[in-house]
């Protein structure tokens, strides 16, 4: 039998209410303890908290809800008491003493609701990007994977390839020979249209790209002006910005958010070719890596002089303008002429590497699931022995099992639910 656990799931104390949550099999004896009665189901009440010794811990809402329809599908327990350091301390001492009961582990009741079938994985991990959304776009692309879009959608493929399997085993049933002629048309083209169906999902960025944010990298020759416009856009004196030309050694970072999309800004070291200075020189190679490792790089040095891929700005507009010819955008560090506008662009920009609000994104565990399922159906022909189709098909069913947890390993679980805080 599991253990009963329990854990302080509101913010840290002091603060108004804590929120101390029990669940497992004893929860309805701790209720019985400590309030000294079992509460009606789901309904808010007033209790008087004493221990086992029978002295007053606090006065507090009690909430029992019994499995399997709670949260965690267990007998679930939640105390709102005052939200001091030591009555939190007192309830949940008052509990830990009881037999069968310990604290939770992070995330350990999202895991028991899994366990319990209450949500699957992909819910769970799209709850644990809820909880970490810092900006607007991670939220909103979080709450929308969390309602189970993703997994009723693999559901719905999962069922389809259950129907074409049917499929294949009457034809191995009824045919003499073992050979595809015996299925229609038909059967080919729902299996092309489901791999096309999956493929579009994998094409989609990745929900990670929205954690991590979108690298952009400013770069250029020395002197170009890169640390002023860093810290223009970063909005402080993050970077030593001086007339002297290779001032900036190391890479600098800054994470912000624009409209809710969140950026990772860096600025790197002047780009020369040849120089004496050997802390220049190793700053110029990190220069170079960052370049390469960056979502988007504005080069602010001569136009089509940095390397590819580059969007050209032209800087220090306020030192009067370039040939007429030019058309990169013009920005100011000094007077912030044209920073906006190469926000917005960058926001724009961003767009098209990060998942959408409206469509469901997966993440790099949900998309090494499911690409054995699409490479499979894409292998399926008409030119395979039945039996190949079959396995295939089996091959599938076996990719969406992982993506919603049917089938999935400790160390996935482990993995997924150590990110959660205690009490989650
Ligand atoms: N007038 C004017 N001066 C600028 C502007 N941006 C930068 N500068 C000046 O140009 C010089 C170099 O600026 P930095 O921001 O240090 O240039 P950098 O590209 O980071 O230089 P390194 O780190 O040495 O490669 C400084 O004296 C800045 O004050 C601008 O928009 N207008
Ligand atoms: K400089
Ligand atoms: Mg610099």
């Amino acid at each position: 039998m599991d253990d009963t656990i329990y854990a302080l799931s509101s913010g840290s104390p002091p603060a108004a209410i804590a929120v101390v949550r029990v669940s497992g099999p004893d929860a309805g004896a701790v209720v019985e303890e400590l309030a000294g009665r079992t509460p009606e189901p789901r309904r808010a009440s007033v209790a008087t908290l004493r221990d086992g010794e029978g002295a007053l811990l606090d006065q507090a809402l009690v909430l029992w809800f019994p499995g399997p329809n709670s949260a965690t599908g267990d007998d679930c327990l939640e105390l709102h008491c005052h939200g001091g350091r030591a009555v939190v301390r007192a309830v949940e001492a008052a509990i830990g003493a009881m037999p069968g009961c310990r604290a939770a582990e992070p995330g350990e009741f999202t895991r028991r609701a899994f366990a319990n079938g209450r949500i699957d994985l992909a819910e769970a991990e799209a709850l644990g990007d809820l909880l970490a959304a810092e900006t607007e776009l991670q939220r909103r692309v979080a709450v929308r994977a969390a309602d189970g879009a993703a997994s009723a959608k693999v559901e719905r493929w999962r069922d389809d390839v259950l129907l074409l399997a049917a499929e294949v085993e009457a034809a191995l049933d009824f045919s003499d020979e073992d050979d595809v002629a015996s299925l229609s048309g038909k059967f080919f083209e729902r299996v092309s249209s489901l791999a096309g169906e999956i493929g579009e999902w994998l094409d989609r960025p990745s929900s990670e790209r929205l954690r991590e944010g979108i690298r952009v990298a400013l770069a250029g020759p020395p002197n170009a002006g890169k640390s002023s416009l860093f810290n223009k856009l970063v909005d402080e004196e993050a970077a030593i910005a001086t007339p002297i030309e290779g001032t900036t050694r190391d890479l600098l970072e800054r994470p912000i958010a624009w409209d809710g999309v969140p950026f990772v800004m860096i600025d790197t070291a002047g780009l020369r070719d040849s120089t004496e200075d050997t802390i220049e020189a190793i700053g110029i190679e990190r220069a170079r890596k960052a370049l390469d490792q960056a979502d988007i790089v504005l080069w602010l040095g001569e136009a089509g002089a940095g390397p590819a891929g580059v969007i050209d700005i032209a800087t220090k507009a306020d030192l009067g303008g370039p040939a007429t010819d030019d058309e990169r955008p013009r920005v100011s560090a000094l007077t912030g002429e044209g920073v906006d506008g190469l926000r917005r662009r960058l926001v724009d920009m961003a767009a098209d590497l990060l998942p959408k609000p409206n469509e469901t994104a997966l993440n790099e565990r949900q998309r090494s699931a499911l690409e054995p399922a699409r490479d499979a159906l894409l292998a399926i022909d008409q030119g395979l022995d039945l039996l190949i189709v079959a396995e295939n098909l089996r091959v599938a069913r076996v990719a969406f099992d992982r993506f919603t947890g049917r089938a999935s390993s400790e160390d996935v679980l482990d993995r997924l639910f150590s990110r959660f805080c205690i009490g989650k």
